[in-house]
C-alpha cells in the first residue's frame, strides 16, 4: 500500500515539476518587450530595486510600450503596467484576479487588518475604516493640524533662524511634523514635544519607522511568508527566531513586539476610559482610533460585524504606518519644489495672505492655487513610487488601451497573464505619461490644473485623485488621500505666512529607499534649504 502511495506522489511531483519547468521556460508573456536581464539569478531586480535607479525607471517609462516585461528571481516574469485599460482591469473591473502584494508581510508584521487581508475580509475592514475619513471628520481634524503646524513653526523653525537666514535641514522638521500630525490625529498620541533641542527619541516612533527598512533586509525571502503563516506551530517559529544567530531577525521580532504592545496599550487605555465614563465615543471621537472604535461599536450594537481588540490594534498600527512615510515624503517634495520655484512660492504666499490666518476646512480646500500646487507635487512625484504591487491569482486577460508591438513584430491588444505573475502598477510612469499629460508631462507646472482638472487630459484613468494614479483606484485605493492633502495644505499655509524658503542645497539627492523616495545629502537623510523669517 505504502509503495503505491509513494509511486503516486512521485508521479504527481514529476508532472508538477514538468509544469513548473514549462512555465519557467515558456510563457505567453515572452512576447512582451522589456529590458535584457542583467543576471539569471536576479533578472532585472538589481536595477529595478536600486535606490538610485532613476535612469532605469526613466528607461522603462520611455523605451517600451505601456506594458513592459521585467525579470525577477530565477526567470520569473513580472509585468510593469501603466496602460489605462490594463490598470482599470487590475484595480477595478477584475480586481479579484489580482491580489494586493505584500499582504502576508503585513499580516506577519501587524496581524489581521486593512493592509493584510483580501476579498470579503478586507471589505469588512475597509467598510469599518472609511467613516473615519469622511469630510465631516476631516473638518474636525483641522484645528489639530493647525496646532501641530504652529508648533513646527514656533518650536522647531523659529529658534533656528533667530539671528537671520540660515540653512536648515527641513527633512528633520517636516518628518517630525508629519509623524506628530498622524500621532495626534490618528491615535491621540504625541510623539514629539516639538521644542528646540528636545527631539524626544520616542521608541514607538523609532519602531514604526524601522519596521519596513528592517523587513526589507529579508526581501528575497518574502515569497516564503505565506507558507510560514500556514505553519501549524507558531510557538516553534518563535523558538527558531529566538535561537537562530540572525540579529536582523531578532530586531524585526523586537520591533513588531513593541509596536503591537504599544498599540494594545493605547486601545486598552481607551476602553478603560470608556468604562470609567471619562471618554464618550460619540462626543469625543476626534482621532481615527476613536472613530474606528465608534464605528465598530455601532455595528456591534446593530448586531453586525465588529472589530476584535487584536484587529483594532493591528488596524491602528497599519493606519499610522500607511500615513507616516508617505506624507513625510510628499511634504519634503513640496518644500524642495517651493524653494526651487520662487514664482510658485510668491503666488502661493499671496493667495494665503489674502485669507484669514486660521481657515476652516472648506476655505482651505477651495484655495485654487494651493490645490493646484499640491496636485502637481503629488502627480509629478508620487510618494509610493515607482510602483504598487499585485499578484495574479488566476489566469487572466489584460485588455490594452493602446496595442503594443510584441517581440515577434505583431500588434497585441490583449495580454494573457498566467496565474502567479507579479504585477507592478507603474504609478510614476502613468503620472508622467506624455500621451495623457502632454509634452510637458515631466515639468512642474501647477498652472496645468485649472479648476482642479488638468487641462490636457482627455484619457480618463481609474485613479481616485485628479486622474493621477498617486493614490491608486478601485477597492484598495488610499483611504487617507484627503487627509494627506489637508495636512500638506495646513502646513503650507502656516509656514509660508512666516518664512521665505530659498537656495535648496544642490547636493540634495532623492533616493528610493524602502519603496518611498526621500531626500539625502551625502547618504544621510537631509533637505537643507535656506529659511528666512518674514516681517509680520
Ligand atoms: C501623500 C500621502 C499618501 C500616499 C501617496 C498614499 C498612497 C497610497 C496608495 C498608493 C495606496 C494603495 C497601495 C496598494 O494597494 O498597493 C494606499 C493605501 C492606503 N493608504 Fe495611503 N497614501 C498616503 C497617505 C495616507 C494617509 C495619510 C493615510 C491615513 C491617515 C493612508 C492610509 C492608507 C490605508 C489604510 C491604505 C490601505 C487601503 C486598503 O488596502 O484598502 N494613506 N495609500
Amino acid at each position: 500500500m505504502i509503495s503505491v502511495v509513494v509511486k503516486v506522489c512521485a508521479l504527481l511531483a514529476f508532472f508538477y515539476g514538468i509544469r513548473l519547468l514549462r512555465r519557467r521556460l515558456y510563457s505567453p508573456l515572452d512576447n512582451v518587450p522589456g529590458p535584457q536581464r542583467s543576471s539569471y539569478l536576479t533578472g532585472n531586480l538589481t536595477e529595478y530595486l536600486d535606490p538610485d535607479g532613476w535612469a532605469f525607471q526613466t528607461k522603462l517609462e520611455n523605451n517600451y510600450g505601456r506594458v513592459v516585461k521585467l525579470e525577477g528571481l530565477l526567470g520569473t516574469r513580472i509585468l510593469y503596467v501603466f496602460d489605462p485599460a490594463a490598470m482599470h482591469s487590475i484595480l477595478v473591473k477584475d480586481q479579484d484576479h489580482y491580489a494586493k502584494g505584500l499582504v502576508s508581510l503585513h499580516r506577519l508584521l501587524w496581524g489581521t487588518g486593512i493592509l493584510s487581508t483580501l476579498g470579503d475580509e478586507h471589505r469588512k475592514f475597509r467598510k469599518m475604516t472609511m467613516p473615519a475619513f469622511s469630510t465631516a471628520n476631516l473638518r474636525r481634524t483641522v484645528p489639530t493640524f493647525y496646532e501641530v503646524a504652529r508648533k513646527a513653526r514656533d518650536g522647531l523653525l523659529c529658534p533656528l533662524i533667530l539671528d537671520g537666514p540660515q540653512k536648515v535641514d527641513l527633512n528633520n522638521i517636516l518628518s517630525r511634523t508629519s509623524l506628530e500630525l498622524i500621532g495626534r490625529t490618528g491615535i491621540g498620541y504625541s510623539f514629539d514635544p516639538m521644542l528646540p533641542g528636545q527631539e524626544r527619541a520616542d521608541r514607538y516612533a523609532q519602531a514604526l519607522r524601522s519596521v519596513f527598512p528592517t523587513a526589507f533586509k529579508f526581501g528575497v525571502w518574502f515569497p516564503l511568508i505565506p507558507l510560514i503563516l500556514k505553519f501549524p506551530f507558531p510557538s516553534f517559529l518563535r523558538f527558531m527566531i529566538n535561537v537562530l544567530p540572525i540579529p536582523t531577525l531578532r530586531k524585526a521580532r523586537d520591533i513588531t513586539d513593541f509596536t503591537t504592545a504599544t498599540a494594545q496599550k493605547l486601545v486598552s487605555d481607551r476602553k478603560q476610559a470608556i468604562r470609567e465614563g471619562t471618554l464618550d465615543l460619540d462626543e469625543d471621537s476626534r482621532d481615527i482610533m476613536a472613530l474606528l472604535m465608534n464605528s465598530s461599536q455601532k455595528m456591534a450594537d446593530e448586531g453586525g460585524m465588529h472589530l476584535t481588540d487584536e484587529e483594532l490594534t493591528a488596524s491602528t498600527s497599519m493606519i499610522i504606518f500607511a500615513a507616516t512615510d508617505t506624507t513625510s515624503s510628499s511634504m519634503n517634495r513640496l518644500w524642495h519644489l517651493i524653494a526651487q520655484y520662487p514664482d510658485v512660492q510668491e503666488n502661493l504666499r499671496a493667495e494665503i495672505l489674502a485669507e484669514p490666518e486660521t481657515m476652516d476646512h472648506d476655505t482651505l480646500v477651495a484655495l485654487p492655487y494651493l490645490d493646484a500646487v499640491v496636485r502637481e507635487v503629488l502627480r509629478l512625484y508620487p510618494p509610493i513610487s515607482p510602483t504598487a504591487s499585485r499578484d495574479t491569482v488566476e489566469d487572466s486577460i489584460l485588455p490594452l488601451s493602446t496595442p503594443i508591438i510584441g517581440v515577434d513584430g505583431t500588434a497585441m491588444s490583449t495580454i494573457n497573464v498566467p496565474k502567479g505573475t507579479p504585477i507592478s502598477i507603474a504609478i510614476a510612469a502613468s503620472n508622467h505619461d506624455k500621451q495623457i499629460w502632454g509634452e510637458d508631462a515631466l515639468e512642474f507646472r501647477p498652472e496645468r490644473w485649472i479648476n482642479g482638472k488638468a487641462e490636457s487630459v482627455t484619457t480618463k484613468l481609474c485613479g481616485i485623485y485628479g486622474n493621477t494614479m498617486t493614490f491608486l483606484g478601485g477597492g484598495r485605493s488610499c483611504i487617507g488621500f484627503k487627509f494627506a492633502q489637508l495636512e500638506m495644505k495646513v502646513v503650507a499655509c502656516v509656514l509660508l505666512r512666516a518664512f521665505k524658503f530659498s537656495e535648496p542645497d544642490p547636493r540634495i539627492k532623492w533616493r528610493m529607499t524602502d519603496l518611498i523616495p526621500s531626500p539625502y545629502v551625502d547618504n544621510q537623510p537631509a533637505l537643507p534649504i535656506v529659511v528666512e523669517q518674514l516681517r509680520p
